[in-house]
């Protein structure tokens, strides 16, 4: 934490401009030495940069953001250079040549803002998100997420569970004036009931925001032959999966992501389900088995004159009848990815279905696992509190461990060994 640290922050080399960041406690001193002094505050400034022995590496433009109210919280620089391998080399290894800067992990700017206080652990997963958005409907609901959003609500939380407690205390400071401390038990009660239902509404939506956030997953399971590797690269439009007339082509999952009208759909396609002693073709079954049972929605192929295969799933599933130019089928939707029938209506079914169980993304819902369990812990908690059957100290114990459980969401108690999971997932520079 001492330590200044440098980072290219921008993309892949060659470039067009290159963005390093440099910060902490050492950036004016660098600033003098390489970049012929400290620039004003947040005005982007032509610089000519040097190395420690005064040769220039690059005329570019030089921006200082002075701490504590930079993004990191600490004195910040950015140089935005050309954006050659050899001129980013160049200026990194100037910048690590000086005392206390080094080179920055992976997610270690974003590491301090947290530190510093300028963000919370639930902007810093919304700011991940956003960098690995790929769709609209990722990007808006990581944008609102990065923006403070699900900050507010759970802060929000933590001051009504505040409360509770300080009218708690304040009941054993009043117990021998009986009223007070009869009216603020039965206030604390109703609120802390209150709370939990609100955490458990919006624990309701955890399930639409997880499958926001990773993909709406739907595989396609059915006999070998059933044409599901067919159809898998004729929704995706390319030959991701090998297809061929022999039965147990299949034997991996293969994994494509599409983008249907903003919602992130992974679409897999499995081995044919059959007996088989073929070791690997029954290695390939079990995964199709596990795909079909943690899919949100599995299409069952089966051609002509074929039953449709018995599936285990909690998830809805679509019955297709394939190879429709064959034979034409009655009852179930037709498909044909010879002659195409078909195709565009499943897309727009799938993608309403993906959009639909992702939900609004304007909605503020937790996005990820460690909130899902965070707020169920905590509504468990709350769900316990049982002031009339308890000893007042341990209903305040209860609302304690709640708080604590609470504050975890933001990363205000007991996060520690959690730090090291989340800002691992940024990219160096960020
Ligand atoms: N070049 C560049 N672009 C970037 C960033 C960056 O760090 N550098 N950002 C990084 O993620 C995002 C923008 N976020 C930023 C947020 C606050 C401040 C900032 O300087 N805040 C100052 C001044 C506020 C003001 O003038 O109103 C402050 O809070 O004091 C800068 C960037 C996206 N684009
Ligand atoms: N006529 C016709 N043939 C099709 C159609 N779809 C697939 N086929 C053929 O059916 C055969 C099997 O297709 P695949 O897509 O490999 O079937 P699969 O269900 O993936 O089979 P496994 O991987 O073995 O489980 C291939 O010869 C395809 O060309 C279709 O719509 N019409
Ligand atoms: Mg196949």
């Amino acid at each position: 934490m001492d330590d200044t640290i440098a980072a290219l922050s921008s993309g892949p080399l060659p470039a067009g401009i290159a963005v390093l960041r440099l910060s902490g406690g050492r950036v004016r001193a660098a600033l003098e030495q390489l970049a012929g002094g400290v620039p004003e505050a947040r005005r982007a400034t032509l610089r000519t940069f040097r190395d420690v022995a005064g040769e220039p590496i690059d005329r570019g433009l030089l921006l200082f953001f002075p701490g504590p109210t930079s993004v990191t919280g600490e004195d910040l620089a950015e140089f935005h250079l050309h954006g050659g391998r050899a001129v980013v080399a160049a200026m990194l290894s100037a910048l690590t040549a000086l005392p206390d800067i080094r080179l920055a992990e992976a997610g270690e700017f974003t590491r301090r803002a947290f530190a510093n206080g300028r963000i919370d652990l639930t902007e810093a997963e919304g700011l991940a998100d956003l960098l690995a958005a790929e769709t609209e409907t990722q990007r808006r609901r990581a944008f609102r997420q990065s923006a403070g959003e699900f900050r507010d609500l759970a802060e929000g939380w933590a001051r009504r569970l505040l409360r509770a407690r300080a009218l708690i205390e304040a009941e054993f400071d009043f117990s021998d004036e009986g009223d007070v401390g009869e009216s603020a038990a039965r206030g604390v009660r109703s609120e802390v009931e209150a709370l939990r239902v609100d955490i458990e509404r919006r624990l309701r939506g955890a399930r639409r925001g997880e499958i926001g956030r990773e993909g709406f997953r739907v595989a396609i399971a059915g006999a070998p032959n059933a044409g599901k590797s067919s159809l898998l690269n004729a929704l995706s439009a390319r030959e991701a999966a090998i297809v061929s007339p022999e039965a147990g082509t299949t034997r991996d999952l293969v994994e494509v992501r599409l983008d249907l009208g903003g919602a992130v759909v992974i679409l897999t396609d499995t081995a044919g389900l059959r007996e088989t002693d073929g070791l690997v073709e029954r290695i390939g079954i079990e995964r199709a088995r596990a795909a079909i049972g943690e899919a949100d929605l599995v299409l069952s192929l089966a051609e002509p004159g074929h039953a449709f295969e018995a599936l285990d799933t909690q998830a809805p599933v679509w019955p297709l009848r394939t190879k429709a130019d064959l034979a034409l089928p009655h009852g179930e939707p037709a498909l044909s990815t010879a002659t195409g029938l078909g195709l565009d209506t499943l897309l727009e079914r799938i993608s309403n279905a993906a959009r639909e169980a992702a939900g609004d993304p304007a909605e503020v819902v937790p996005t990820r696992e460690r909130h899902r369990l965070v707020l169920a812990e905590t509504a468990a908690i709350l769900a316990a509190y049982d002031p009339e059957h308890q000893p007042p100290e341990v209903a305040a114990e209860t609302l304690r461990l709640a708080a604590d459980r609470l504050g975890s969401l933001t990363g205000r108690t007991g996060v520690e060994d959690l730090l090291g999971v989340i800002f691992s997932e940024f990219c160096v520079g960020k």
